[in-house]
């Protein structure tokens, strides 16, 4: 009989406990790192996590740990789901912990401020790892609909298709449905940049602009994102794909999404200050809208939804402002 995968995920948020449960209910034996010990002793003790996903049974196979080494050891697959803007650091330090031949598999959604690194670059760079031992999963995931065991389909992408399979066997279950893609930049962009867009649509929800101005921003954020990709040697077909439009519109329809919600919150008229003080979880767009502006700059890429965004959340301007800007750019072809 063949041996267990071993997983180790780093991150005992809500997104890294439910794709943990996604590869326990798969067969893989996994342990998740936690950064505090009450939380990995929570888990192990009550087979639940209270803090993030309060009423979701966990797997039997899946315990928690807040030993860094003792997580990554043996590893066939080190798995990062922290908060984009602390992966450097982060990995810096369990880096030396990693074990020899691990794939290392990014869930984040988001751009890194400063270098507008993508989170599979930031690993490659910190890690000294080749791409072909990067992957990311990523696509429509909310993680409270998944821990729940409802359906949902997803994005393993890797520059090494075989890579790509092996991840894809370790996390596919009756429920979680994931397809493989080589198409690593598409993919990576399409999930950060549709938290930006997740911003702008709740914005629009918020201020009670209805469903047009919703269909518009979605149609109009993917159009600025595949260009962006275009310009970064992606695929634009993936931006059609679960990676583009399929999360997307999970982000942008559900209150589960946090950007969203987020985004909603502003144009209903709270301010940032307000926002922040009630939102518990890492909201990748609020930073990496500034990133992702950055590098649509660097490419010379026009991303008016994008620098809408920016300047509502960073820049402090009034919502109804911004939409009367945005509505007022000059006319042009629907495909430039
Ligand atoms: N939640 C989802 O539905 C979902 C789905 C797909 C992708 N993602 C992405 O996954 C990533 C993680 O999101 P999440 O939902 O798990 O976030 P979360 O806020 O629920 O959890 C973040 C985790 O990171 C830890 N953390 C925070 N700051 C840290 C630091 N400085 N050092 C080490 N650990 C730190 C927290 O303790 C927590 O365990 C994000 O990039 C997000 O965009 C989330
Ligand atoms: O809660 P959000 O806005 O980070 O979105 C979660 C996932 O990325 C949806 O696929």
């Amino acid at each position: 009989m063949s041996k267990p995968v071993k997983a180790a995920v780093f991150g005992t948020g809500s997104w890294g406990t439910a794709f943990g449960t996604v590869l326990a209910d798969a067969g893989c034996e996994v342990t998740l790192w936690s950064r505090r010990p009450e939380l990995a002793d929570a888990v192990n003790s009550t087979r639940t996590n209270p803090d993030y996903l309060p009423g979701v049974e966990l797997p039997e196979n899946l315990r928690a740990t807040a030993d860094a080494a003792e997580a990554a050891r043996g590893a066939d697959f080190t798995v990062l789901a922290i908060p984009s803007q602390t992966l450097r650091a982060n990995l810096a330090e369990w880096t030396p912990l990693l074990a020899p031949r691990t794939v290392l598999v990014s869930l984040m959604k988001g751009v890194e401020l400063g270098t507008t690194m993508r989170m599979s670059e930031v690993i490659e760079d910190v890690a000294k790892v080749g791409r072909d031992r990067v992957a990311v999963v990523t696509g429509p995931n909310l993680a409270r609909e998944i821990a729940s065991r409802m359906p949902a389909a997803s994005v393993v992408a890797c520059t090494d298709e075989d890579v790509a399979q092996k991840l894809q066997t370790a996390c596919h279950t009756p429920y979680f449905r994931p397809y493989t893609n080589t198409d690593v930049v598409g993919c990576e962009l399409g999930g950060a940049v549709k938290n930006v867009i997740g911003l702008a649509v709740g914005i629009a929800d918020g201020m009670g602009l209805g469903d047009n101005a919703k269909g518009s921003l979605i149609t109009r954020g993917l159009a600025e994102t595949t260009r962006l990709g275009l310009a970064m040697g992606a695929d634009p077909l993936t931006f059609s794909g679960l990676a583009g439009l399929g999360d997307l519109v999970a982000t942008c329809s559900s209150p589960l999404s946090r950007n969203h919600t987020f985004g909603t919150n502003l144009g209903k008229g709270m301010t940032l200050q307000e926002t922040i003080a009630v939102t518990k979880q890492t909201a990748e767009g609020v930073k990496s809208c500034e990133s992702v502006a950055d590098l649509a700059r660097r490419h010379g890429v026009d991303m008016p939804i994008t620098e809408t965004v920016v300047d509502i959340v960073h820049e402090g301007k009034p919502p109804v402002v911004a939409l009367k800007e945005l509505m007022s750019r000059s006319a042009k072809p629907e495909r430039r």
